[in-house]
């Protein structure tokens, strides 16, 4: 259940339904209508008089279907409508079926109704929300009045969460057999209220033909490729992660990484300084080992000689020359040596190359393996320049693109977090909690991807794991919250989806 259909995979998954059989089309709308209908009387069931919406396409369908059952279950309904069924639609075949009085949608008062269903617009929302349709939306939600969305709130994109014009703010809304984009990026997620993803006899085989790229971030994802120790590892084994400190005034960024990568089960964490903060990093220091570092030579040498599986270069590091000599050749295997896997480059690792992205884009992909790169909106924004400001592109699109073009995992942090591969696969992360927007938890993910790339983890796993591990932990803490707390919370965490 933790692929997302695009509304044109989801069409697709409606016709290779009906080509199977059973079902027809109308015979599917009949499922879409009962299980919102059913929804409705068991979670409002004194529910005074409904309004029902209905719009000119299929979603209005549902409608019609929804209200020929509430008024047969004995509630008090009223349809209103602004335009009528598309000819020879299922539509049609749902209005025909529904006796009962269709008014028009310019007489709709919401303060006559105590609950509105929303069948205006689902998958098929062409174009903004206006006229009189945006001023009921308005007003619905200003009345603070319950609406069960059909499929999605009216006004919310399917495809990017984006509101076209205006949006209901639903209670609940009940979509079918998959979740779409739409219903997990923002800021369609926070009008969709409840989700319930419900069946209406499309088959699972189904994907077989899409095969969906699109995922919500669930341990589904990743749990299978998490690293298992065996009695016999020890703790260069378990792998080894190297983070580069900043000067003697920001070194905390850099131990925020290095702990959160020995916390999620790196076996030696090693944190590079340079000479000048070593004494400050010493004394904050006690598992996690120190090394001087002066150069970029110093630092790949270490990584060879001291078999470094990955690291962590950004947080706190400032210096943006230093950052471009250090990357491509923290990028080049005869320079790192063959055990070194991954990088993990976030903050002022981003920004160092918004002048020039290609340096890092060209550099990426030709010797590491795996290079991830953590930026939120702003850094995105600085390093992908056109892809970041194209208003045609929704959040996973952009990661999308981003990924493909720096040949690297993206993980576009935010409150619905995008992770997405080189190769098209994408993930949407929806178990964050705004407790996250504190100083440093940044830093912390980006440990975490390290420790588990060091674990041996490939980097679109390692990536998606880290921020629902993150994401959990936030939530296990809870209030008062701050940057160091999320390392600490891991073994809860890891000892809750069972990895003990
Ligand atoms: N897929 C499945 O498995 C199943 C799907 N089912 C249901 O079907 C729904 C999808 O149906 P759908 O494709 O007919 O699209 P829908 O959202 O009703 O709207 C299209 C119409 O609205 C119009 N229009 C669009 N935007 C507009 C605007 N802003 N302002 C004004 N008009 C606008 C648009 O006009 P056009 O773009 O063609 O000019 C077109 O006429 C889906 O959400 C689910 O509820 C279920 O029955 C069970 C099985
Ligand atoms: N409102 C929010 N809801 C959920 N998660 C959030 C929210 N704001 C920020 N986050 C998460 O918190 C982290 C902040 O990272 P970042 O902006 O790099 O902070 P810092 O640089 O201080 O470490 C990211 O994982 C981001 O996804
Ligand atoms: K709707």
């Amino acid at each position: 259940m933790h692929e997302l259909l695009t509304p044109m995979e989801m069409g697709e998954a409606d016709r290779l339904a009906i080509a199977a059989g059973p079902c027809d089309g109308y015979a599917l709308m009949r499922n879409a209508g009962a299980v919102i209908a059913q929804a409705v009387l068991s979670r409002f069931p004194d529910a005074g008089r409904i309004a029902i919406l209905c719009g000119p396409g299929n979603n209005g369908g549902d409608g019609y279907v929804v209200a020929k059952l509430l008024e047969e279950a004995g509630l008090d309904v009223a349809c209103f409508r602004n335009h009528a069924p598309r000819e020879g639609s299922d539509a049609l075949l749902a209005a025909a079926d529904y006796h009962g009085p269709v008014h028009l949608l310019d007489n709709f008062t919401p303060g006559d109704f105590e609950l509105v269903i929303d069948a205006l617009y689902g998958a098929g929302l062409s174009r903004p929300i206006d006229g009189i349709e945006r001023l009921i939306v308005e007003a619905v939600n200003a009345s603070g009045m319950p609406v069960v969305a059909v499929d999605l709130p009216s006004g919310v994109s399917g495809a990017s969460g984006a509101v076209l014009g205006a949006a209901f703010e639903a209670m609940l809304t009940v979509t079918f057999f998959r979740k779409k984009p739409g219903h997990v990026l923002q800021p369609g997620r926070d009008r969709c209220g409840e989700i319930v993803v419900a069946d209406i006899g499309i088959r699972e085989n189904v994907l077989d033909a899409i095969t969906p790229q699109c995922f919500e971030n669930t341990p589904y994802l990743w749990l299978r490729a998490f690293p298992t120790l065996s009695n016999d590892t020890h703790k260069y084994r378990r792998g080894h992660v190297a983070v580069f400190s900043g000067g003697p005034t920001a070194t905390g960024a850099a131990r925020l990484s290095a702990r959160a990568a020995a916390r999620i089960g790196a076996g030696a964490v090693t944190v590079l300084s340079p000479p000048d903060a070593l004494l400050v990093n010493a004394a904050h220091l006690t598992s996690i080992m120190l090394r001087k570092t002066e150069s970029v030579a110093d630092a790949v040498d270490f990584i060879r000689d001291r078999k470094v599986f990955s690291a962590v270069l950004g947080p706190g590091f400032g210096d943006a020359a230093r950052i471009c000599a250090l990357v491509p050749a923290l990028l080049d295997r005869h320079q790192t040596g063959e055990a070194f896997k991954g990088l993990v480059l976030d903050a002022d690792a981003l920004t160092a190359f918004e002048d020039n992205p290609h340096m890092l884009f060209d550099a990426a992909g030709k010797h590491v393996d795996a290079l991830v790169l953590t930026p939120h909106e702003g850094e995105f924004q600085r390093l992908f320049g056109s892809i970041g400001v194209d208003p045609t592109l929704s959040k996973l699109e952009k990661a999308r693109a981003a990924a493909r073009r720096a040949n690297a995992v993206i993980i576009y942090k935010g409150p619905d977090t995008v992770i997405a591969a080189p190769d098209g696969r994408v993930a949407i992360n929806t178990n964050a909690t705004p407790l996250l927007a504190t100083a440093g938890s940044g830093d912390v993910l980006a440990g975490m991807v390290a420790g588990m790339l060091a674990q041996g983890m490939p980097a679109f796993e390692a990536a998606t794991a880290a921020v629902w591990l993150h994401a959990d932990a936030a939530k296990r803490f809870g209030p008062g919250l701050i940057a160091e707390d999320l390392p600490e919370m891991l073994p809860e965490v890891l000892v809750g989806l069972g990895l003990n």
